[in-house]
């Protein structure tokens, strides 16, 4: 017996000491990367239980590896404004791993793009396509340049310039990038448009997040926000709880919100705000979700613009301050690190019930330690958030399958892929000694399939 306990007590040491080591080597490397460090930290954290049942992946140096990405592609994109002045962005494609299918993951257009922020998403898409289930590997993409202001042919102008430059680095089985903040339908329609006209060719699946008139996937668009509720669904019914009658904060009022609050008010909750870069808009008579697509979906306005339409809703300046408005349910599907331990503290004092995670990392490493230590029940992104690269997924099988699925198949498909990730998050946490905790489930289950791909191909 002493002598189990005994080798049971070195192989954790052993697994211990082999994480701390590789996160030291990490941050020697990555020095000044504040996110990606973070992202690193935190599935090092819940990783830890699986080294003592897994020592190949301590001998296969597989966290040495997973957290070097395979390829990093910076580039100047030049482009011209509308009155004829020469502009110069940065453009990045991190192409972190393939283990599982083709770099796959969103392009970002946002002046907040480094190569921190790039590898943070990248690093996160590895283990969130991972619990898709789907032959999908990871990327991330984007530039710092900054849409709002700029008119639609400066788009068009920059988004081309961008587009000649990441073609030589994608195709259809090498790297499949998507929208995120700041790149829409549009945005993919014009890389499509200047991608097909270099390659002289049509090559459908080049792309994902099309105009589902032109090679899309009708429900791509609803997916990320559809998935998070569906995702916190299957959390609530697990406590007997469900969106009936709730409460429901939202941050931001673009794809992924929007969506998000369509799917909690058709499940029967009440929204009462949304946000945008700007400040936050609070209906205490619920959120008019028609008015909010109109406003950003298609006329490109501020979210303040919503009071002019219900001068009873109230606006204010400070889009953080959101989280000060009492909910059962918040979904923060803005950006990263938007809601710190201070939005905790107060959410938790209204009441909170539980968390979803539309953005990626939107919480801190504080905040969701506080939800955790308070019994909040939290959907962290990774998995809640994945509805929209799993229906990617579809809109490359459907374009290589030359056909279209209705909208009814791509839901019902959707409805199902996250039904599955909550339960692989769930018995992941079981098994590794954490019940209940969907973070840590997450993080072991995208983790575990990687790994297992990344042993079965060798060292490389
Ligand atoms: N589009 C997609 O399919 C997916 C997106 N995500 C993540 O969801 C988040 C949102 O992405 P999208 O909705 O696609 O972008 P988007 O560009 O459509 O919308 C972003 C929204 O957030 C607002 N915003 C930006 N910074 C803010 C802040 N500090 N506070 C409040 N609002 C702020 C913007 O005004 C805008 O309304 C990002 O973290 C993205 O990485 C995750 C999975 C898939
Ligand atoms: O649909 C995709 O390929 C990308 C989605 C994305 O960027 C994300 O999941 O964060």
């Amino acid at each position: 017996m002493t002598r189990i306990v005994g080798v049971q007590t070195n192989n954790k040491n052993r697994a211990n000491d082999y994480v701390h080591g590789v996160y030291e080597l990490v941050k020697k490397r990555n020095p000044d990367e504040k996110e990606f460090l973070q992202a690193i930290r935190e599935i090092f954290d819940s990783l830890r239980p699986i080294f003592s049942k897994h020592p190949e992946f301590i001998t296969n140096g597989i966290l040495e590896r997973i957290t070097e990405p395979e390829r990093i592609i910076t580039f100047r994109v030049a482009w011209e404004d509308d009155q004829g002045k020469v502009h110069v962005n940065r453009g990045f494609r991190v192409q972190f791993n393939s283990d599982l299918g083709p770099y796959k993951g969103g392009i970002r257009f946002h002046p907040s793009v480094n190569s921190s922020i790039m590898k943070f998403l990248a690093f996160e898409q590895i283990f969130k396509n991972a619990l898709t289930g789907q032959p999908i590997g990871a990327g991330k993409g984007g530039s710092d340049f900054d849409p709002k202001g700029k008119s639609e042919r400066e788009i068009m102008r920059f988004t081309q310039s961008f587009v000649t430059e990441l073609s030589k680095y994608i195709g259809p089985d090498v790297d499949v990038p998507a929208g995120d903040i700041g790149v829409g339908k549009r945005e993919i329609g014009y890389m499509f448009g200047q991608y097909n006209r270099l390659k002289g060719g049509y090559e459908a699946g080049v792309f994902t997040g099309k105009d589902p008139n032109h090679g899309g996937s009708l429900g791509r668009k609803e997916a990320t926000g559809y998935g998070t509720v569906y995702f916190v669904d299957e959390m609530l019914k697990g406590e007997g709880k469900s969106f009936e009658g709730v409460t429901v904060v939202v941050s931001g009022s673009g794809n992924v919100s929007t969506y998000a609050m369509e799917k909690a008010i058709q499940l029967g909750a009440k929204v009462v705000a949304c946000s945008d870069s700007g400040g936050y808009i609070y209906d205490e008579n619920g959120i008019d979700i028609e008015m909010v697509k109109q406003l950003k979906e298609y006329d490109n306005k501020r979210i303040w613009e919503y009071t002019k339409a219900y001068p009873h809703a109230k606006y204010h300046e400070n889009c953080s301050d959101i989280w000060s408005i009492p909910c059962d349910i918040a979904l923060p599907c803005a950006t990263q690190n938007e809601l710190d331990e201070i939005a905790a503290h107060l959410l938790i004092a209204n009441g909170v019930k539980a968390i979803g995670e539309g953005a990626n990392m939107p919480c801190t490493q504080e905040a969701m330690t506080l939800f955790h230590e308070n019994g909040v029940l939290f959907a962290p992104g990774k998995a809640a958030n994945a509805g929209g690269v799993a229906v990617s997924a579809m809109e490359m099988s459907q374009n290589s399958m030359r056909l279209s699925w209705t909208v009814e198949e791509v839901d019902e498909k959707l409805q199902h892929v996250m039904k599955n990730i909550y339960s692989s998050c769930l018995s992941a946490a079981e098994s590794f000694g954490h019940p209940g905790n969907l973070v840590i489930g997450a993080n072991i289950a995208g983790f575990l399939k990687v790994a297992n791909a990344m042993v079965a191909h060798g060292i490389n």
